[in-house]
């Protein structure tokens, strides 16, 4: 059993004749902080499809907490939390009605779910705001209500696909912020999809996905070497400045 909170080996997929992701292979450590570097169009989100089963993998492997995605679906994705770029809450709905609701789909019991949400409300700083509609929500509060909701089941990994786009730069330091916290005060994984480097520390396990292809993969310090991570990300992808 793979001890990695998230092992993809050699998957690749198609959109018709495109070829969105070309045999990656990337590993996402227990208790890690992974970020997951790419311009638009490098197939961040189609991976992200293939790891919550939005599409079908057809080929290669995905392993959720040691659980295979194909032979022990339910197992993986119970493992799994996700903040997806698109809105997943109601906008018209309270913080805690929206976060009820997701602890049903997952199977929490009433009692149970109340202090589920407590406990998320308090790790994303949101437990004053447990009543407002999320339209009553700044941008970067929204953003921490989705982080919540992805917590409610309690997952080893989270996923975050581009989490702090459209946000102001405060409110940007606060996602990452909470986020890294998350891995220090409750161990989880987090694989953080993102085009924007100085989100990234040198001491973060760092994957350049380009064009559908894993470039590099390692400690992030390591990667950007001398030249800085800035150089080198232009260097090997051949995008211009
Ligand atoms: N539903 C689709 N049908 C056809 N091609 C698609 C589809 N979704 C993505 N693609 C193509 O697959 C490639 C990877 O796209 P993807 O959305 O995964 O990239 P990304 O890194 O998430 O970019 P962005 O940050 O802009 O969403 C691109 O060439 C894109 O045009």
């Amino acid at each position: 059993m793979s001890s990695a909170a998230l092992d993809i080996t050699d998957l690749s997929h198609q959109f018709g004749r495109r070829r969105a992701l070309d045999q990656v292979s990337l590993v996402v450590p227990r208790g890690n902080f992974t970020a997951l570097l790419g311009v638009n169009g490098a197939g961040k989100t189609t991976l992200f499809s293939l790891i919550t089963r939005l599409y079908d993998n057809r080929s290669g492997r995905i392993r959720v907490a040691g659980h295979d995605l194909r032979q022990n679906p339910a197992q993986a994705l119970a493992r799994l939390g996700v903040v997806f770029q698109s809105r997943a809450l109601d906008a018209d709905l309270t913080v805690r009605q929206n976060l009820s609701y997701h602890a049903s789909l997952h199977g929490i019991g009433r009692h149970q779910a109340k202090g589920r949400i407590a406990q998320v409300l308090d790790q994303v700083g949101l437990s004053q705001r447990a009543g407002d509609r999320i339209t009553a929500l700044s941008g970067g509060q929204q953003r921490r209500a989705e982080i919540a909701r992805a917590l409610i089941h309690r997952p080893d990994i989270l996923l975050l696909d581009e989490a702090t786009v459209g946000l102001d730069v405060k409110s940007r330091a606060e996602v990452l912020a909470l986020t890294r916290a998350l891995i220090a005060d409750h161990g989880v994984s987090v694989l953080w999809a993102t085009h924007i480097m100085d989100e990234i520390h040198p001491s973060d396990d760092l994957v350049i996905l380009h064009e559908g292809r894993v470039l590099r993969q390692g400690r992030a310090g390591d990667i950007a070497g001398q030249a800085g991570l800035t150089r080198t990300f232009l260097d090997l992808t051949g995008v211009s400045a």
